[in-house]
């Protein structure tokens, strides 16, 4: 499903970085960890297409997304790839119906009221179909942000830090919610975090070391 091969990146002199190469099946988790700083944020970017590679290559299907450029790239992105963010992207004025709509509207699919429901009752927010995020707690949000991921069937998840900022019950239910989505759709499922809790819940992990260098995964 995903392959990267000699992903490098710079922002500038000081912060230059070479990822490990990955290669994560369809239908299979990987965990990625690392210490603050080591560029975990970064890699996730460039997997998801919203930063370019200086070098490398980023396989997602049978398309390197490092080769896509403008429209096609956010096309692509809307359709295969869904991505939990630390921090929800909401537009604030819509109902979290109307928010799952928009990301449908913005990949060209179709609208599917049936969808939306399936995986608002998923993650135990059905009842809160009309509400605005304002009206919804973090946890909710939280939730929430699975939803706007996962509402495309996307073949392959990113997630950032999605359990920074939950205590030992809701990290692990998040991470089982998040878990449940991708059995649903066989997606890929990649989690970048440096929350030690993980570790246990998946299988297969890589550690991006604090000097740069390439490994692969373990
Ligand atoms: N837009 C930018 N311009 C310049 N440097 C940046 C930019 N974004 C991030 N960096 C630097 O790149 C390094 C890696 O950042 P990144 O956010 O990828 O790390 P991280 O491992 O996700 O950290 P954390 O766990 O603290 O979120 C950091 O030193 C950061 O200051």
């Amino acid at each position: 499903m995903l392959i990267t091969q000699s992903v490098s990146f710079e922002y500038n002199k000081d912060n230059q970085f070479e990822f490990p190469d990955l290669n994560v099946p369809e239908g299979t988790d990987l965990l990625i960890l690392g210490e603050s700083g080591v560029g975990k944020t970064t890699f996730l970017h460039l997997i998801a297409g919203l930063l370019k590679p200086k070098n490398g290559s980023i396989q997602i299907g049978e398309t390197d997304i490092a080769q896509l450029r403008g429209k096609q790239l956010d096309t692509f992105r809307g359709g295969h790839v869904g991505i939990v963010f630390q921090r929800a992207h909401f537009i604030q004025s819509l109902t979290l119906e109307e928010n799952l709509e928009m990301v449908r509207f913005l990949a060209n699919k179709p609208q599917d009221s049936h969808q939306i429901r399936e995986v608002l009752d998923g993650l135990g927010l059905l009842d809160k179909l009309k509400s605005y995020p304002r009206q919804l707690s973090q946890g909710e949000q939280q939730r929430a942000s699975i939803a706007l991921a996962v509402i495309n069937r996307p073949k392959l998840i990113l997630a950032d830090e999605p359990t920074a900022a939950l205590d030992d019950k809701n990290c692990f239910r998040v991470i089982e919610l998040l878990k449940r989505q991708t059995v649903k759709t066989n997606s890929s499922l990649i989690i970048i975090t440096h929350d030690q809790r993980l570790k246990s819940e998946f299988p297969v992990s890589v550690t991006l070391p604090a000097i740069q260098s390439v490994s692969s995964i373990n």
